[in-house]
Formats: C-alpha cells, structure tokens, sequence
C-alpha cells in the first residue's frame, strides 16, 4: 500500500521534476561543448598528429622535441602539448613557478597530478600519504650526519657482493659488468640499511620488492593506459599486472609482520628503539600523524600501512637513485680523465677526514657534486618537472585562466637546454657548477654560489621538482651516489665495451629519458 501511494505521489511530481532535469542537462552540455574554452587562446604543440595512435607515438617517441619546439617558440608564455591521454596538459615556463608554488594543494595538487599519471584508483598505489615527505623531512635527513658512516659501511659490504665478484681473478683484465642491474641491488641494500635496518636490508624477499615494485606499478600503469577509459571501472581490477601489485602488498605486508610485531614487544619490555624509517614511520603513526592524513582510511600502525609506506618509499628512491648513478657511471666510463679529476680530489679529501664519509667530507667533494648536478642537468630523468593537476580555476599573473581539471608541467628538459640558463648548454661539462660557484663566492654572491649545489632546487633546474613538493630525499641521494660514486673510481678503472667510442645513448620513451640498461661498462681494478 505504502509503495503504491509513493509511486503514485512520485509519478505526479514528475511533470514539476522534468523542466528542472532538462535544464540541468543543458547547462551541463552546453558547458561541455559550447561554453568558451579559456585555453582556446593557447597555442598547441604537436596539433599535426591526428587521432589517437598518432598522437600516442608521436608523444611516446618525440616528446622531447616537442616540449623543445614549444618551449623554444613561447618560452616566456604557456602553450599545451598534445598527449594521447589529455587535451588540456599545459605547458607554463619556469617564470610562473614562484606564484604558483604559492598557491595551496586544493587548488594545484601533487598527489592528484599522480593519481591521473598513475592510475591510481586501479592500481592503488600510495599516494596521498604526507606522512613519508614528513618522516624524511624530520627524522632521516637531520639523522644524515650519524647514518653516513652506516651508508658508506653498506656501500663496502653491497661492492664486495655485487661487484667484487664479477671481477676477473687477473688484476690486469677488464670485466664487462650490466652496471645498472647491479646498481639497482646496491642502491636498494644502502637505502634499505636505513629503510629498515642492517639485516633485513639483505634479504632477498626485500631486495625483490624494493627493486621489482617499481617496474611492476610501471607495468600496471601502462596496462591501464592501454585499456579503454570506458572498460577500465569494470575491467582494470582484472589485469594480472594490477592483481600482481596486491600479491606484492600482501607478500610484503607478511614480510614485515613478525619484525613489526618484534619491534612492538622491544616497545613494551621498554629496550632500546631500532633507529631506521620503519620504526620512524611507526613512531610518527604512533604520534597519529598518519591516522589524521591517510587517504584509506587505515589505521597506520597496521602492519599492512606500513608495508604500504616502505613499498612507496622504494618507489620513490631506488630507481631514481639508480639512474642518476647510471647515468654518472657512462659518462665517467666514456672519460678516463674525469675519473682521473674525480679521483684526485676524492683522495685528498678522505685524506684530510681520516678515510670517513661523513658530513665534512661529503659536502668538500665539490668536483663530484659539480659532476652530479651536471649529470642531471644533461640527462634530466624527465621532460617536465612540477607536474599539478588543477583543482580549482585560478588566474596566472598575466590573466591566463588555468581551468579545474587541467594539468600543469614545467619544461624541465627544454629550460635545461636553454643557453640563456646554462651558457653552452648542449656542451657536458662536468665542473660546470664547481666553476660557477667559486665565480661566485669570489665575487660575494653567496646565494648564488649556494644554488650550484646539487641537491639545491631553483627555476633552472627542476630535476628534484620545486615548490614544497620538491624531493625531501634528495640529501639522503645526494650522500648515497657520492659514496657509491667515490668507491667505484677509487676502485676500478672504467671503459666502454669494445667498439663504443662515445657515451651511451640515453632512451626517451614519452616523457621519461633513462641510461640504456642493455650496456656493459668495463671494470678493471686500479
Ligand atoms: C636522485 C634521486 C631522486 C630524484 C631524481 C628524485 C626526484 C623527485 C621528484 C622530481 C619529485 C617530485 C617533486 C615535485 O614535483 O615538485 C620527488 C618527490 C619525492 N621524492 Fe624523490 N627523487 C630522488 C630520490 C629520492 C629518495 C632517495 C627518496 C627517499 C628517501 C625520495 C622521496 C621522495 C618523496 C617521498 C617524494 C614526494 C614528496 C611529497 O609528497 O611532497 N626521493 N622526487
């Protein structure tokens, strides 16, 4: 009876309902086709390519030459980019980046900027989670100087293991050694020292993880991208490298579970606490800094948030770490004189700091640092840098309307290629910045003597990002490529494979640029 009465009484509202509905769909639609584009204005680059599959090859095979393009032709401006994903990808040169570092994450987003490139609503992968940029911030960066000689320990032990033993019995002969697989083990055993501690940091259950999460959420991603945006909230879940990320979360969530459960009982008998981001991480879910921000709305002391936690830390270090040192190790193998230079002046700083890696030591080696930021300069992992989505329209100083649901990025290869930037930009000169900043500090320019250091993030180089999303990791990075920099050509003496005569070629795939992982590098001990 009930029913019959509200049936009857919802049918006599509908002519009252139905002028309303319409009207809202056709405010909807004209928005969606009619109401003016605020980008229209906007020059785009890469317009040439029509339809999807051109779009999508031309973007993953000569993104680099299109960001150029664009960059060269409106560097001062904006324009957009045609992606095969996004029509309102929009390019806006560095000058903007001071405002727009300004406005707050409801308005341009790191996070949901990831969520979009990541898919993350299919392959889950943390992001939302301030409570890892928190923990670097306040625990393990102030904590460098005590971790250093830990780290430099580590760096002996993972040589000894990894390398060492690919070496030829004959001093005298080369090796032929895929450096950059053996880098990923080396940088995961020294990150993981510190990660979550000297033991389990060689476990090969971690080493696993930690090296082959990140290739798997690479693989979950494109995936996803090859899907249908239409199947995918039915379909995506399905994907075996989607299902294969969930078995990794719980393979690493069992992992954890008798450490975290061990650490809790040392908590309770009152012994002393372990001192690495695993306990930080849990000393900071304790103090509820997770539970206010984690976007599942987990409790973050279970064992399963932190094994999220240390998967994404790994994400976020281990490749990138490895490829910067990659990139590093072909450039030294291609110029024996560099190892030279870089050799000396390692050896007379460890002279004068008693053969230890520590603070001091680290931040005297000026050449190698000048040599780092030259290589990320000349082999930026990325075309873009500061990439945000918009959440909420707002107007650039020069009246341009960005509009929610846009995304922004800044042309990290172009501006580092830009001669007004960096004088001969296409040359690779390894003390570029060591040069820079004695001019500097000669002429009393003390801020500027300051930004040629590598771990320091400015308008022309964007590689750690900008803004208060900038990479919190990069002085953990920083101290860890130096130190595995510093035992390599103190060392070995490095080459190139027979035949190569030139530093090899870097891949671009999209917007992405990485070391060819296929090379050899020579090794011959010194
Ligand atoms: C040379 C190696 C590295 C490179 C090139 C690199 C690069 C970057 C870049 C480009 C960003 C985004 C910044 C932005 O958009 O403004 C970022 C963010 C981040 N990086 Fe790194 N990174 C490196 C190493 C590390 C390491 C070793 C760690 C951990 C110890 C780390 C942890 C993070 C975290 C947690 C974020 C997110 C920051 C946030 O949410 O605010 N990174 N990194």
């Amino acid at each position: 009876m009930a029913l019959t009465q509200l049936a009857h009484s919802a049918s006599a509202l509908l002519p009252l309902v139905l002028p309303s509905i319409a009207a809202i769909l056709a405010f909807a639609i004209f928005q969606r086709y009619f109401a003016p584009n605020p980008l229209s204005n906007l020059p785009i680059v890469g317009e040439e390519y029509h339809g999807y599959e051109k779009k999508r090859q031309a973007y993953l095979t000569k993104a680099k030459d299109l960001y150029l393009e664009g960059y060269t032709k409106f560097k001062h401006g904006l324009f957009r980019i045609v992606t095969p994903n996004a029509n309102s990808v929009i390019v806006v040169s560095p000058r903007f980046l001071d405002e727009l570092k300004k406005l707050p994450d409801d308005v341009v987003s790191f996070d949901a900027a990831n969520d979009d490139s990541m898919h993350t609503k299919y392959t889950l992968i943390p992001t939302h989670e301030p409570i890892l940029p928190h923990t670097i911030k306040t625990s393990l960066t102030p904590s460098l100087p005590r971790l250093n000689p830990q780290l430099s320990e580590e760096v002996q032990i993972a040589f000894s293991q990894e390398i060492a033993p690919l070496m030829s019995s004959s001093p005298s002969d080369w090796a032929p050694i895929n450096i950059n697989s053996k880098l990923l083990r080396i940088v995961a055993k020294v990150s993981g020292r510190v990660f979550i501690g000297p033991e389990l940091c060689h476990d090969e259950r971690y080493l696993e993880a930690a090296v082959g999460y990140t290739v798997s959420v690479m693989e979950a991603q494109r995936a996803v991208e090859r899907m249908n945006p239409w199947v995918r909230p039915i379909a995506a879940w399905r994907l075996k490298e989607v299902r294969k990320l969930a078995q990794m979360e719980r393979d690493a969530t069992a992992f954890l579970r008798p450490v975290v459960e061990a650490r809790r009982e040392k908590q309770r008998k009152g012994e002393e606490k372990d001192n690495d981001m695993l306990q930080w991480l849990m000393d900071s879910a304790d103090q509820g800094q997770g539970k206010q921000h984690g976007k599942w709305g987990e409790d973050t002391t279970t064992t399963r948030k932190l094994a999220r936690l240390q998967l994404a830390i790994s994400f976020a270090a281990i490749h990138t770490t490895t490829l910067v040192t990659t990139h590093a190790v072909y450039s030294l193998a291609a110029d024996p004189k560099l190892q030279a230079t870089l050799r000396e002046e390692i050896q007379s700083v460890l002279q004068e700091h008693k053969g230890v890696f520590n603070t001091s030591a680290l931040q005297a080696m000026k050449k190698t640092d000048s040599f780092l930021k030259e290589t990320m300069r000349f082999h930026p992992l990325g075309q873009t840098s500061f990439n945000r989505k918009v959440l909420r329209t707002f107007a650039l100083s020069n009246g341009q309307v960005i509009p929610k649901g846009s995304t922004i990025e800044v042309p990290n290869y172009a501006v580092s290629r830009d001669p007004e930037a960096y004088p001969n930009p296409d040359v690779f000169d390894p003390l570029r910045f060591y040069n820079l900043r004695n001019e500097a500090r000669e002429k009393g320019e003390a801020e500027q003597a300051a930004s040629g250091q590598f771990v320091s993030v400015n308008k022309e180089f964007l590689t750690f990002g900008y803004g208060r999303h900038a990479c919190p990791g990069r002085f953990f990075a920083a101290n860890e490529i130096k130190m595995i920099l510093a035992n390599l050509v103190m060392t070995y003496e490095m080459g190139l494979v027979e035949g190569e005569t030139e530093r090899y070629r870097d891949w671009d795939i999209a917007a992405g640029t990485i070391p060819d992982p296929t090379k050899d590098v020579m090794f011959r001990k010194l």
